[in-house]
């Protein structure tokens, strides 16, 4: 079929590309550790894979320390999956890995000399470090799940492909691999492998860029609650849902009381803190298809899910006392703050987000008017 030594500089092309791939996008695309671990890992694998073609160097170079290259680059491909997937790989398992991809090959050179030998113990062990990135891969439970099938295919693939070399080795032992399918269709199937890995892994982490970014867009950095262009499309949609469901709908407007005098007596540090934990308070308290939203200054606009006028009331009844019974803990002094809050529903003013925001607004107003720390139903 293929001469070995073309398809050898086949993979040595695609391997420098899709090295070239991941550094570009490490380097374009934000500041994502694992992305860099990908590229670096690459990039030393890269190198073992350049020092193991080379002809007239000693053969520590091209017979064991390209191995321990290519070993390490794997363990920090590995690592940067790990992290991607929530977990760890120590640092000493990085050096055991790096430490057996050498001490393989140097065992087949100098203590037990075998080219098939060395050929066998590093393929099986470079298809066990893809298993493992296959495994990772399969554990992430998020968004990217269908990108990561890319990856996921391409581990698969390399795995089975260097097993598969390795027992062709076996049988063989060290005869010229030239004609034979299986040698030359796993030389060829692996740099196809790497592709659908360095795609993929780009693939993922453009996805996660993406979503994480999709969130900072929708949030408030100072409360994680939502922010106002949030409102417009996921409240919305929440009215609609509930619109043609059926379901009523109630909103509240939830201010604190005299915050400008929290921030005068007590800093604009402790008014961010008051803030903070509010939106947690009210974000432990609604049930999960509610919105907790950052409207104003020290205003939040809950939009409650399946709620008429008088449940509402109840809720937020509960949640005006919390708040009463919160302490804030400052490193000089202990603060206690009350809300108002302005409660307005689908039943009086229709599914309309603007109607229903005014007319909460308008009870908001009225109990600032009747004394604070109080709910009012519009
Ligand atoms: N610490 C802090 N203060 C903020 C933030 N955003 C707005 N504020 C302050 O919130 C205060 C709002 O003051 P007012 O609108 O007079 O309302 P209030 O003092 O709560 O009075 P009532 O609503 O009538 O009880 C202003 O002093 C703003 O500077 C923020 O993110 N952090």
């Amino acid at each position: 079929m293929f001469h070995e030594q073309t398809l050898l500089l086949v993979e040595v092309c695609f391997t420098l590309l899709t090295t070239a791939l991941l550094v570009a996008a490490a380097l374009g695309v934000g500041k994502q550790a694992e992305l860099r671990l990908w590229a670096l890992g690459n990039v030393v694998a890269c190198l073992g894979l350049a020092l193991g073609v080379q002809s007239g160097v000693p053969t520590f170079i091209h017979a064991v320390l390209s191995y321990g290259f290519m070993g390490l680059g794997q363990a920090l491909v590995l690592r940067g999956l790990r992290l991607y997937a929530g977990q760890d790989l120590s640092l000493k398992s990085l050096v055991a890995i790096a430490a057996a991809s050498l001490l393989l090959p140097a065992y087949f050179t100098w203590v037990e000399p075998s080219l098939t030998g060395r050929l066998v113990a590093s393929g099986l062990g470079f298809a066990a470090l893809d298993l493992a990135c296959l495994v990772t891969l399969l554990r992430v439970r998020d968004r990217t799940r269908a990108m990561m099938w890319v990856a996921a295919t391409g581990f698969g693939v390399l795995s089975a492909a260097l097993i598969l070399r390795a027992l062709w080795l076996l049988l063989h032992g060290d005869a010229p691999a030239d004609q034979e399918l299986v040698a030359n269709g796993t030389l060829f199937i692996i740099p196809l492998a790497q592709v659908c890995i360095a795609f993929g892994l780009v693939l993922m982490i453009t996805r996660r860029y993406a979503e994480e970014l999709r969130r900072l867009s929708l949030t408030d950095r100072l409360t994680g609650a939502y922010n106002r262009a949030a409102l417009s499309t996921l409240g919305l949609r929440l009215l609609q849902r509930a619109r043609r469901s059926g379901r009523g709908v109630a909103v509240a407007m939830v201010d604190v009381d005299h915050f400008k005098h929290i921030n005068e007596n007590f800093g604009h540090a402790a008014g961010d803190e008051v803030l903070r934990q509010l939106s947690a308070l009210l974000l432990a308290q609604l049930r999960p298809g509610d919105l907790v939203v950052r409207y104003g200054g020290e205003e939040f606009l809950l939009l409650l899910d399946g709620l008429n006028g008088t449940t509402a009331e109840r809720v937020c009844e509960r949640v005006r006392k919390l708040v009463v019974e919160t302490r804030i803990n400052l490193p000089n002094a202990e603060l206690n703050y009350t809300v108002s809050i302005g409660l307005s529903s689908s039943e009086a003013s229709g599914h309309e987000l603007e109607k229903l925001i005014n007319a909460a607004d308008s009870a908001l107003q009225k109990a600032k008017a009747e004394g604070r720390n109080r709910v009012l139903l519009g």
